[in-house]
């Protein structure tokens, strides 16, 4: 893959994140030591974006496993990766992929025990190679994602040059690389079908203006940033082929939460008659959740409403509503969602598919 803007650098035992709290103004690493580190990283969005958070507390647990030599049993090993990944599930709620990230872990760890022809420190290897794996196998799939979608979107529209919005970011940024919505965006451009990408700002924390802008701007895409209230202009005005976004989880009924905003698109969409996507990588789908109103949706601060930066813009004393995410209908995703393995309508997700 070229070169991209990487949101995780990850070499043997040593983990550093873009700090995203800096961008677009400066590009700045930060080291990731231990678990901890990589909690109070995602709870303060320094990263953030549904695959990043896994990979990024999946990865913090294999910098320590690295570093501890004295691994006393199998027994004791299974419990120090269930805790520690249980603790980096409370990071942040919305998004599923770090709990079902963890909940293989745990898994594994659990098989390994139970395994008497496994040794600690095979045990050790094993989950090591299992967590490690998690980078390569987002590119890959997110590589999937953007082919798959950009074909369907071809198909579908029936035009060989197409137009654009997404929110939120879903690109390099919010992954192990490429992008799952952005990822989409990229394999049309590759593929000379982009014609023009619109890109939110996704007030009110920005991730549109400061982090996709960033990347279309770095990707060199034909690209026009928007405020989250010219949508629907937009959509008459440039004559909007497809709506793709991101997911933070996707319900067993294909109801899907994303950033807050993605539901008056997926509205807006059909009142145009614009066909809406969601792309996310299978393990955003959580089969225990059967309808979007169970999606525990994070609740931010109000602080980010209220100020940019360190300047007060809103009435002192006004209360505030501040949701991070909302729950799109699986009915207003009339493109489909798009995975590694296929583009699916929300009646055709199955646990094994
Ligand atoms: C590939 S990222 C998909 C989603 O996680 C993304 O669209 C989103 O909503 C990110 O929210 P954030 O609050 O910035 O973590």
């Amino acid at each position: 893959m070229a070169a991209t803007l990487l949101a995780i650098k990850y070499e043997t035992g040593k983990l550093e994140i873009l700090d995203q709290l800096l961008l677009p103004e400066s590009c700045k690493y930060i080291p990731i030591n231990n678990v901890q580190d990589a909690w109070h990283a995602i709870h303060e969005m320094k990263v953030r974006g549904a695959p990043a958070i896994a990979i990024v507390g999946c990865l913090s647990l294999a910098v320590e496993l690295r570093k501890s030599e004295d691994l006393p049993s199998k027994d004791k090993l299974h419990h120090y990766v269930e805790e520690k990944l249980k603790y980096l599930v409370t990071s942040r709620p919305t998004a599923v992929n770090m709990q079902l990230a963890a909940e293989a872990c745990i898994k594994l760890a659990s098989d390994l025990i139970s395994d008497e022809t496994v040794q600690t420190s095979g045990a050790k290897e094993a989950i090591l190679k299992h967590l490690e794996a998690m980078l390569d196998n987002d590119i890959a799939d997110n590589l999937a994602i953007g082919n798959f979608g950009a074909q369907d979107i071809v198909e579908k529209t029936g035009k060989t040059s197409v137009r654009i919005l997404t929110h939120c970011n879903t690109g390099s940024l919010a992954t192990a690389g490429y992008g799952t919505a952005l990822g989409v965006i990229r394999s049309l451009h590759k593929t000379g079908s982009l014609n023009h990408v619109y890109c939110t700002e996704t007030r009110p924390y920005n991730q549109g203006s400061r982090l996709t802008a960033f990347e279309l701007v770095y990707e060199k895409m034909p690209a026009t940033l928007i405020c989250d209230n010219m949508a629907a202009a937009a959509m008459r005005q440039f004559k909007i082929d497809a709506v793709i976004v991101g997911a933070d989880r996707v319900a067993a009924n294909g109801d899907t939460a994303n950033k807050i905003g993605t539901y008056q698109l997926a509205v807006l969409a059909k009142s145009h008659n614009i066909l809406f996507y969601v792309a996310a990588p299978f393990s955003s789908i959580d089969f225990e959740i059967q309808s979007g109103s169970l999606i525990p949706i994070e609740e931010r601060p109000h602080s980010e409403m209220t100020h940019t930066g360190s300047i007060r813009t809103a009435a002192a004393g006004i209360n505030c509503w501040n949701p991070g995410f909302d729950v799109t209908p699986a009915e207003l995703i009339t493109g489909g969602i798009v995975t590694e393995k296929s583009v699916y309508k929300a009646d055709q997700l199955v646990r094994s598919a």
